[in-house]
């Protein structure tokens, strides 16, 4: 498709939020304050949020658009605005735009990732000359998953997320599927089921094939349509979880295999095909500031 030059400069000036996949994940203890301690893989995939941000003079911070079931002052770009601002004393504001592709609750991280995105515009757009670690710390408390979105590379990780050290993975093909319910995040970690004790394992241990998920045998039997998936995935060579779902996804080695394997959904299904990245498109948006 032909983009007009309008809409050209509108896709120019847009920062990507991408999805994330878990593409393993132990939970191996729980800490004082609740917060449970993992290992996960972190992968990218070529599946994005679009944000774009006017500068404001008057310090005002506002989502300028609808975003259904979310409250401007909870989302999480509003309050990662309001985050960055505080920590700078920064007194410019912005008008943020959101355009959701990302399913929310999904296990995508679409949330997070859009609060990472936020953080890493506003500190070029509003000078504020935070360094990648400075942006890393402030993001957390946003959620245990944005700092992996603000440093922009595949990770290995462990804490609650937090410890992150790059890796580069194969950068394979995925079918996504959606299905139709929303999970929980909270309420999976609070489960009296889960499995909360996993030995630790190494990074070796991930790449010969160990990919399991600890929070799978929760959420597929509180959330039949999840474990509907990964009953189609079968033919598929099988589906994992990424984080704690909803969404489920098969492995491919190309692009062919996976979108055959997307025309044979059922009907009534959602889902999608996307590559896996080892850097987020964040990074080079951001580079194109400096
Ligand atoms: C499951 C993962 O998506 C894996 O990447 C993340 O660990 C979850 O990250 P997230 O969605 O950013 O989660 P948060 O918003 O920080 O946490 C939501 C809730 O899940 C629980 N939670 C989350 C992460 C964690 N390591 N232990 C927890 O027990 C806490 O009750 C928390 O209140
Ligand atoms: N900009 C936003 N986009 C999506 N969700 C948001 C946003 N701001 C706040 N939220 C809240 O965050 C919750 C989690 O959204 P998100 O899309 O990150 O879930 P997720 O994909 O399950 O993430 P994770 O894998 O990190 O658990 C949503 O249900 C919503 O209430």
């Amino acid at each position: 498709m032909t983009l007009t030059p309008d809409l050209n400069q509108v896709a120019a000036n847009a920062w990507p939020a991408p999805a994330k996949l878990n593409l393993m994940l132990r939970i191996t203890g729980r800490r004082a304050n609740g917060y449970h301690e993992l290992q996960t893989v972190f992968q990218f995939i070529d599946r994005c949020d679009r944000l774009w941000f006017d500068v404001r003079a008057d310090g005002q911070v506002r989502r300028v658009n609808e975003v259904v079931g979310v409250a401007e002052a909870d989302d999480l770009t509003v309050r990662a605005a309001l985050a960055l601002q505080r920590a700078t004393g920064c007194e410019l504001g912005a008008d943020i735009r959101c355009e959701k592709n990302l399913p929310m609750g999904g296990g995508l991280g679409g949330g997070s990732s859009d609060a990472a995105t936020t953080l890493v515009a506003l500190n070029q757009l509003w000078n504020t000359g935070l360094s990648e670690n400075e942006l890393a710390t402030l993001a957390l408390p946003l959620g245990a998953d944005v700092p992996v979105f603000v440093r922009g590379r595949a990770a290995w990780a462990e804490g609650v997320g937090e410890e992150l050290m790059p890796v580069d993975l194969p950068e394979s093909w995925f079918l996504v599927v959606i299905p139709d319910c929303h999970v929980s995040t909270g309420a999976v970690f609070a489960h009296p089921q889960l499995t909360r004790n996993s030995n630790p394992i190494k990074l070796t241990d991930f790449l010969r094939g160990d990919i399991t998920n600890d929070c799978l045998s929760v959420v597929r039997s509180e959330y039949p349509p999840v474990e509907m998936a990964l009953h189609w995935l079968e033919h598929w060579g099988g589906g994992r979880l990424t984080g704690t779902g909803a969404c489920v996804f098969a492995v491919f080695d190309d692009r062919e295999l996976a979108l055959n394997a997307h025309q044979q959904l059922p009907a009534s299904w959602q889902g999608f095909v996307a590559q896996g990245l080892n850097y987020s498109p964040l990074l080079a948006k951001r580079d194109e500031h400096r």
